[in-house]
């Protein structure tokens, strides 16, 4: 390594501080493995004794350690007016095995007085006292100097005081921690500056090594942290997706990209970089938060291209509008389909379908007329490229018919109990049969649905691993009342893929019908498909 730079990753521990995110025991351990196969130096697993799923998880560790990675326990410094030796608080951190421990002090003299309740004096004793304790049971000792950049501007003598403690009692690592995150990157760059300037010459048990820890409230993180690292600063404190309390934390998928492949820094290897769209999908799914698809480097839309101009363009040359490979973090070039398309939009979609169109094929130029005509009565394809698909096939003449809808009946009713029924009624032809059935719902849409795949189950036996997984409905110009129009999204799975289909009409439960037969339509295509295509999205 000829630039190293240690990544300290605290998803489990601030991470988990984020409201509306709760992981179990479980939880945590599958998100460990995933950070220490990305070769993540340090993982800090949560504070051991704030919570039994914290102790547990140090103790799994134990039994199955982590390979590449170092876990570190994270604590406060012991409570005013008491010894290190004899809190229960500390003896519990030392129990959780770890050789590396992160302890937070205070900087700020405020916090101090009104949070602590305590003395100044009493606070550089906590933190001296703290780290004695821990390095005498033979740990390493991170130090976070909480509210570093606030305390700093309001008393510059007392956080460094701090600081100085921490260093000479025998912290290895001391990190700047904007905990309010209000803080802007050109004061992160000249307090680090001074800062380091102000402790060169201390003499201290080991080297003096820096490291930031940055919140988003301002939303700078990603600034704040890489200015730091500009002056100096050798380990970088963050979250997958930029999880952690309030705004959260510097996002380490934003961070990596550009420390490692912009400012040349060693993070973690080129191998492992390429996996980090992958791990921050998987923490979101075991989060259970929808990933964001609008992350830079990792985001679904990262490298997507809409305008005709951009696709156009990238195709001849992707550096005319993307400022890395997507390959190099794991991601892939998306070209998307809607009513800002060119040509380029569609004989590039047309490929990814697997059909064979170019540019002198007059049907082209009909595909896309066709598109922005549909996309101005309100379709939306981009969200919906197996309908998209079905649209080329039918234009092309090779749309395969699978059953012929001769029309459908829906009657609801509600009862004296209150609950709704739904009955349908629907006439199709399948290979030359006439065919009526009926089937009920808990609502239109579902006894639809189930009317259908009645009627088609005899000559398509696999529709029964077909689900309809997602429904979404957006009324689009509001202000025309009952007649407004509706459009509908419906997502289809067949257990390996998933694709989505789109109708639109003023009646909702016609525009549902469009959606859910091109659904069941596009599923049986995919099953004759030898290749599979990339309008659908692997399971
Ligand atoms: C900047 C950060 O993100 S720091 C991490 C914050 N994370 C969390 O708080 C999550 C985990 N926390 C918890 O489970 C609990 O708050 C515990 C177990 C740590 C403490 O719980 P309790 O004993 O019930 O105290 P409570 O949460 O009400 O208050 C925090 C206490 O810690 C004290 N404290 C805060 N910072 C420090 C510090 N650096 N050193 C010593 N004590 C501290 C406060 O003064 C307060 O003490 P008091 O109880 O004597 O008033
Ligand atoms: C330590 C920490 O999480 C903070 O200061 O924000």
């Amino acid at each position: 390594m000829t630039n190293p730079l240690f990544i300290y990753d605290t998803t489990l521990r601030d991470g988990a501080q984020r409201e509306g995110l709760s992981l179990s025991l479980d939880d945590k351990l599958r998100i460990a493995r995933q950070l220490d196969s990305l070769g993540i130096p340090f993982i800090e697993g949560g504070w051991p004794g704030a919570n039994p799923k914290d102790v547990q998880f140090f103790w799994k560790l134990q039994e199955e350690p982590l390979v590449n990675s170092e876990v570190v326990a994270f604590c406060s410094t012991r409570r005013p007016n008491s010894k290190a030796a004899e809190d229960d608080h500390l003896k519990a951190i030392l129990s959780a095995g770890t050789r590396w421990i992160t302890l937070f002090g205070k900087s700020w003299d405020l916090h101090v007085t009104e949070g602590l309740q305590t003395t100044s004096r009493e606070n550089l004793a906590m933190i001296e006292d703290t780290i004695l304790f821990f390095r005498s049971h033979g740990r390493r000792v991170i130090y976070d100097a909480e509210h570093w950049f606030d305390g700093y501007k309001k008393n510059p003598d007392y956080a460094l005081q701090t600081l100085k403690t921490a260093a000479k009692a025998g912290a290895e690592w001391l990190v700047f921690c904007d905990t309010n995150g209000g803080t802007l990157p050109h004061e992160i760059t000249q307090i680090v500056r001074d800062v380091i300037q102000a402790t060169k010459d201390l003499e201290t048990p080991f080297p003096l090594q820096f490291g930031i820890h940055t919140h988003n409230d301002s939303g700078t993180a990603i600034g704040n942290a890489i200015a730091a690292v500009l002056e100096g600063v050798k380990m970088v404190q963050g979250t997958i997706n930029g999880y952690g309390e309030r705004c959260g934390n510097a996002n380490l998928c934003t961070l990596i990209p550009n420390l490692q492949l912009k400012l040349d820094y060693d993070c973690i290897g080129d191998e492992q970089i390429k996996k980090l769209t992958e791990v921050s999908r998987f923490v979101s799914e075991v989060a259970n938060l929808a990933p964001d698809d609008h992350a830079p480097f990792v985001g679904l839309s990262a490298f997507s291209h809409k305008g005709g101009i951009h696709v156009s363009a990238v195709q001849r040359n992707p550096l005319t509008y993307e400022h890395i490979p997507p390959e190099t973090i794991g991601n892939q070039r998306r070209i998307v389909v809607s009513d800002q398309a060119g040509l380029s939009n569609v004989l590039a979609k047309a490929r990814t379908f697997g059909i064979d169109l170019d540019r002198n094929n007059p049907t082209s130029r009909k595909i896309l007329q066709e598109l922005k005509d549909l996309e101005n009565q309100g379709y939306q394809f981009e969200a919906a490229e197996a309908s998209f698909d079905l649209l080329m096939r039918e234009a092309l003449g090779t749309r395969k018919t699978f059953f012929t809808l001769k029309g459908f009946q829906v009657h609801c009713d509600k009862s004296s109990d209150e609950t709704c029924h739904a009955l349908a009624t629907v006439k199709v032809t399948v290979k030359g049969q006439d065919i009526l059935e009926a089937a009920e719902g808990n609502g239109p849409v579902s006894a639809l649905d189930a009317a259908l795949r009645k009627a088609l189950m005899n000559f398509y036996p696999m529709i029964a691993e077909f689900q309809l997984r997602d429904y979404k409905v957006r009324i689009l110009d509001g202000g025309s009342g009952t007649s407004a129009k509706t459009r509908v999204l419906v997502e289809s799975s067949n257990g390996q893929q998933r694709w989505t289909t789109v109708g639109v009409s003023t009646n909702i439960i016609d525009a549902s019908y469009q959606a859910v037969v091109e659904g069941l339509e596009y599923g049986l295509l995919l099953k004759q498909q030898e290749t599979p295509v990339s309008v659908v999205t692997v399971i």
